[in-house]
């Protein structure tokens, strides 16, 4: 079955302004990211990824060109219209977690689900059902700085799907844990994307990106390739790394 784009970017340009300095971050990219794939990025330091990922996820604004969620145009929104889109259509991972440091684990999930007026029993719910699943139901009524990285990164998940998004990004979102934590948090994302929910991944790690069907790279703000793979499979990983090693290196 052909896959259906989620968002669709047409002739993308981001130039920040420092002083009297511009800066051409995103350069005309043309990119479609489907729906239910696990799309990772990758790319050098300072190539646009975390820009691509703010503008495709309506979080920063664009210089010129399109971004459409299935079919509507979303950088056309009005502030409030953006800002509905961003609290119940996307997830949004960050690397820097950014929990609320005077909130409860439980209170950070539940957070963006008050925001969107959905009623208390059901955020309540909502809230339990993913600590559960994220494994930190033990957590919930201590502060983030009382729990672990990798506790508060699944914090930052569940948070991120409290809403029932249409799509997730997650910028580095292994970056700053340790092995055993990272893996917990690729399978919990690779785990929902198999259930049918679309992740948009940036990483600088291969054994990260290999959790891809379709890895973009990015070069100095443009597209420099792409590369589809199958479902991913724990016991290819080996090969889907050194083709993944070899793709970029080859695009460096
Ligand atoms: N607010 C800003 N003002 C000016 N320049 C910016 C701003 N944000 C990013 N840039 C510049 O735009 C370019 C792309 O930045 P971006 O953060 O998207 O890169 P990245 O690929 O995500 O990098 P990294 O892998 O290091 O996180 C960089 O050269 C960066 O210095």
């Amino acid at each position: 079955m052909a896959k259906k784009p989620i968002i669709r970017a047409q002739n993308l340009c981001k130039t920040y302004n420092t002083g009297s300095e511009q800066y051409h971050a995103i350069r005309n990219v043309d990119l479609d990211i489907y729906d239910g794939d696990f799309t990772v990025i990758m790319g050098n330091s300072g190539s646009g990824k975390s820009t691509l990922l703010y503008l495709l996820s309506g979080l920063d604004h664009v210089t010129a060109g399109e971004v459409y969620f299935h079919d509507q145009r979303i950088d056309a929104y009005s502030e409030r219209e953006m800002s509905d889109f961003r609290i119940r259509r996307i997830g949004y991972i960050y690397q820097s977690i950014n929990l609320v440091p005077d909130l409860s684990i439980k209170e950070n999930i539940a957070l963006p689900g008050y925001i969107a007026g959905t009623k208390k029993n059901e955020v309540q719910t909502r809230t339990s059902q993913l600590m559960d699943a994220m494994n930190i139901g033990s957590q919930s009524n201590r502060l983030p700085s009382q729990t672990s990285g990798g506790q508060q990164q699944r914090a930052a998940i569940a948070r991120a799907l409290i809403n029932s998004p249409d799509i997730i990004f997650a910028d580095e979102p292994t970056g700053s844990l340790n092995y055993e934590h990272g893996k917990a948090v690729l399978d919990i994302l690779t785990n929902i994307n198999r259930k049918g929910q679309s992740v948009v991944m940036v990483t600088h790690d291969f054994k990260a990106a290999c959790r891809a069907d379709r890895l973009i790279f990015i070069r100095d703000g443009k597209v420099g390739g792409i590369m589809e793979f199958e479902k991913y499979d724990e016991y290819h990983i080996h090969d889907r790394e050194s083709m993944i090693f070899a793709f970029v290196s080859g695009k460096e």
